[in-house]
């Protein structure tokens, strides 16, 4: 279903679990920090909104979208976190980088998620322009990060990780 008919912030909270004992490690994108910035705002909102401890919310920037697997690999690597979100926008120029880039980092989280026991949310938001990116970052269309922020304590709950 398109973003369009299902806007990125609504969901039945009645329907998401109790974070207070969860631990989540954040890996955020600072190009296009003006879109990465909301979506990280939603995130740790959200959340908190569900009882996660300011201490038990870890973030880590990264220079790009690209760069986000290795971000999202080192805490699973390296950390006890029980999930691991990425948060990025890649918006399409003139040339077929994009596909690359977006190509990349979605196998590369793919990837993670087949080999590691803990989940690893794909918050990339992957857009023609500008404004597509505005409306999914806390603008019309809501905010991607507020949804992996449920996608992260659900699964987490799901599977007991
Ligand atoms: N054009 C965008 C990029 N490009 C940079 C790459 O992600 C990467 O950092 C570089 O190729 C060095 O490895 N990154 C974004 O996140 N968004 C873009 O629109
Ligand atoms: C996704 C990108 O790297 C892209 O924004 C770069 O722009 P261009 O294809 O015009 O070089």
């Amino acid at each position: 279903m398109a973003t369009a008919f299902h806007n990125l912030s609504d969901y039945d909270p009645t329907t998401v679990p109790n974070a207070s004992n969860m631990k989540f490690g954040i890996v955020v994108s600072e190009w296009n920090e003006n879109i990465t910035g909301g979506l990280l705002e939603g995130a740790i909102e959200t959340l908190k909104k569900h009882g996660a401890k300011d201490e038990n919310i870890i973030t880590k920037l990264v220079p790009g979208s690209f760069e986000l697997t290795f971000g999202a690999s080192q805490f699973l690597k390296n950390t006890d976190v029980d999930a691991v979100i990425i948060l990025g926008c890649v918006i399409k120029g003139e040339t077929p980088h994009f596909d690359y880039v977006c190509a990349g980092v979605t196998q590369g989280i793919t990837d993670l998620n087949r080999t590691s026991n803990k989940p690893v949310i794909y918050g990339l938001l992957t857009t023609n322009n500008m404004q597509q990116a505005i409306d999914r970052s806390g603008g019309k269309l809501g905010n991607k990060g507020d949804e992996c922020a449920i996608t992260a304590i659900k699964m987490i709950n799901f599977f007991g990780v």
